[in-house]
C-alpha cells in the first residue's frame, strides 16, 4: 500500500520521539516506524532501566561504606526483586509513547524500515511511503568485535534482562557500559572484571579523575586490567575463557562475558545506498544542519548520525534543531560547547567542557582549580573515600573552561558548571548565588575561589 506525509520518521528512540511530536504539533502529518517495540534505547534498554539498578547499588554501597558511622547492616540487593520493578517500569513504555504519538495524530508503523529510492521507503514486505523528508534516527547497536568466539558475549541489553547474576562477569572495554554496569554486578556480589585495551579507562574524561576512579573501582573489588585487547573466546569446562594480551595468551576465565567495546551507528538494514544517503564511520554524513550531505530530503540525528556524542541529551538537542531545520529551512546547529556526561558508577564520575590535556593543547590561558573532597564534610558524612574535583577557569575572565568531579552528587552538580558554561557565568557569578546550604552544590563555592 502507498501512503504519503510530509516526513516519515525512522526510529522512536529520544531522538525520533522527540522530532516527530516537534513536527506534529507545528501541523506537519508525520509518520514514525520502528522494528522494536516503541520506546528506543535510552527509555527501554540504556539510561532508564540502568539507572534502576545503579539506584539499588549505590544504596548497597553507602551502606558498605557507612558500616563504620552507625549502618548495619549491609544491605544486599535482591536480584529477581529488583529486575521485576525494573521491568514493570520499561514493559510499560511501548504502549505509553504509541498513545503519545497517536493523541499528537502521528501514524505509526511497526516493521523495518529501508529505502528503495531517493523519495521512497519500504516498510516490511508491504508498506511504501513517499514523504517530503525522512529523517533517520535509527539509534546505534554494540560494535561487533570480529574474533573467534565473539558469539559468545553478551551486549548491555542482556545484562540488563538478567534473571539471575552469574558469579563471574567479564566486561570488554574501559568505556561507560563496562563501569557502570561493573558497578551494579558488583554491588550485587558478582566477581567482576574489566579488560581495556588502552592504558586508561573512559578516555573522554579528565586523566586524573579516571585513575581516582580506577583506584575506588579497586577498593570494590573490581578488578580492572588495562594494556589488553581482548582477541578470542571460547567454551571450557562450561566457564567461558577470554584470550587478550600480545599473542592472545594471557587467559580470564568467566561465567558471563559483555561488550562494552563501544556502539556504532544502526544503519544496516536501511539500504542507504538505495535512498542515496552517503554514510561515514560514526554514521550518517550529515551537514551542520543535520542534513544528509548527498540527499537534501533526509536528516539524521541522535546515535545514527555523525555525532561527536553518543547520549540521550544529544539525541534530544539535535531533534530540536533537525526539526526547526525542516519546519523553517537550514538556520540551526547543534551546539556541543557544554554537554555535560556522567558515568554512572560508584562514585559517580561527572564531566563538562574542556579537560586540562585539552585546554593545555588549544593554547588557552587558563588555571585549574583541583583538590581532594575526601575530608570534606559532604564525603565524610557518608564515607566517602574517593572524592576530587577539578575546574578550569580561563585566565582574566573566571569563565568555566571545564568541570571533572568524582563524588557523591556530582552526576547533579555537575549541571550547574554545564549551565554557567552555556550562558557564560564566571566565577564570580557563581559565587554571588546563595546555595542552599549544606548541599553537594554548595560544595561548589570551594572549587571556584
Ligand atoms: C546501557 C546504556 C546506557 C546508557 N546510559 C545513558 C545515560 O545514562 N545517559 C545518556 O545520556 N545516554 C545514555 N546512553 C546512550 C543513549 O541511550 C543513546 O544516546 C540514545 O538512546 C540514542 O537515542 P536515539 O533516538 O538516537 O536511538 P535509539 O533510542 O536507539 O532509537 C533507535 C530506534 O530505531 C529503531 N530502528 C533501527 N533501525 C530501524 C529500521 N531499519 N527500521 C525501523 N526502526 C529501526 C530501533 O529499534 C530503535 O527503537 C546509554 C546507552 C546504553 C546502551
Ligand atoms: N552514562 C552515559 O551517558 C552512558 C552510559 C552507557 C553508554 N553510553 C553511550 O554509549 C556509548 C557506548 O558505550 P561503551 O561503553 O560501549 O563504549 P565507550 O566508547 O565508552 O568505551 C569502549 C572502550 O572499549 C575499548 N575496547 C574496544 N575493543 C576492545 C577490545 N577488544 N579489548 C579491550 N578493550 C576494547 C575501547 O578502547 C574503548 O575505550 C558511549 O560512548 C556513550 O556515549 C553513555
Amino acid at each position: 500500500m502507498l501512503h504519503s506525509f510530509d516526513v516519515l520518521v525512522i526510529g522512536t528512540g529520544t531522538a525520533g520521539y522527540t522530532l516527530a511530536l516537534a513536527l506534529s504539533k507545528a501541523g506537519r502529518q508525520v509518520a514514525v516506524v520502528d522494528q522494536l517495540p516503541y520506546g528506543g534505547t535510552c527509555a527501554m534498554r540504556g539510561c532508564q532501566p540502568k539507572k534502576y539498578l545503579v539506584a539499588a547499588a549505590e544504596v548497597a554501597q553507602l551502606s558498605h561504606q557507612m558500616s563504620e558511622i552507625g549502618i548495619h547492616p549491609e544491605a544486599k540487593i535482591d536480584w529477581p526483586a529488583l529486575m521485576r520493578s525494573k521491568s514493570a517500569f520499561t514493559d510499560a513504555v511501548p504502549e505509553r509513547t504509541e498513545r503519545s504519538f497517536e493523541k499528537a495524530g502521528i501514524h505509526l508503523f511497526h516493521g523495518s524500515a529501508r529505502f528503495s529510492s531517493p523519495g521512497e521507503v519500504v516498510i516490511g514486505d508491504e508498506e511504501n511511503v513517499q514523504a517530503e523528508h525522512f529523517v533517520i534516527a535509527t539509534g546505534s547497536r554494540p560494535a561487533p568485535l570480529n574474533f573467534p568466539g565473539a558469539e559468545l558475549m553478551s551486549t548491555s541489553d542482556d545484562f540488563l534482562s538478567l534473571s539471575s547474576l552469574p558469579r563471574r562477569i567479564l566486561f570488554i572495554g574501559g568505556g561507560y557500559i563496562s563501569l557502570e554496569l561493573a558497578h551494579v554486578a558488583r554491588a550485587a556480589g558478582a566477581a567482576v572484571t574489566i579488560l581495556h585495551r588502552g592504558e586508561r579507562i573512559l578516555k573522554r574524561f579528565d586523566a586524573e579523575l579516571t585513575v581516582r576512579l580506577a583506584e575506588a573501582a579497586h577498593a570494590r573489588g573490581i578488578v580492572i586490567v588495562t594494556g589488553i585487547n581482548a582477541c578470542s573466546f571460547e567454551r571450557y569446562r562450561g566457564a567461558l575463557m577470554t584470550y587478550g594480551a600480545a599473542g592472545c595468551t594471557e587467559s580470564f576465565v568467566s561465567d558471563m562475558i559483555v561488550n562494552g567495546g563501544g556502539r556504532i551507528a544502526d544503519l544496516e538494514s536501511l539500504d542507504l545506498e538505495a535512498g542515496g544517503v552517503e554514510r561515514v564511520p560514526r554514521g550518517v554524513a550529515v551537514n551542520q544542519y543535520l542534513q544528509s550531505t548527498t540527499n537534501p530530503r533526509v536528516y539524521a540525528i541522535g546515535d545514527a548520525c555523525d555525532s561527536p556524542y553518543q547520549l540521550a541529551t544529544v539525541a534530544d538537542m539535535q531533534a530540536e534543531v533537525a526539526a526547526f531545520n525542516i519546519l523553517h529551512g537550514n538556520q540551526v546547529a547543534p551546539d556541543y560547547a557544554a554537554v555535560p556526561t556522567v558515568v554512572f558508577s560508584h562514585p559517580p564520575l561527572a564531566s563538562v567542557g574542556v579537560t586540562e590535556e585539552q585546554a593545555l593543547k588549544s593554547g588557552a590561558r587558563f588555571r585549574v582549580n583541583r583538590g581532594s573532597m575526601a575530608n570534606w564534610p559532604s564525603s565524610r558524612r557518608i564515607g566517602q573515600q574517593h572524592a576530587y574535583f577539578k575546574v578550569l577557569l580561563e585566565a582574566g575572565t573566571g569563565k568555566v573552561l571545564g568541570a571533572h568531579l568524582l563524588g557523591h552528587g556530582a552526576e547533579e552538580a555537575i549541571n550547574i558548571f554545564a549551565m554557567a558554561m552555556k550562558f557564560g557565568l564566571t566565577n564570580r557569578d557563581l559565587k554571588r548565588v546563595l546555595w542552599a546550604y549544606p548541599t553537594h552544590v554548595s560544595d561548589l563555592k570551594y572549587m571556584i575561589s
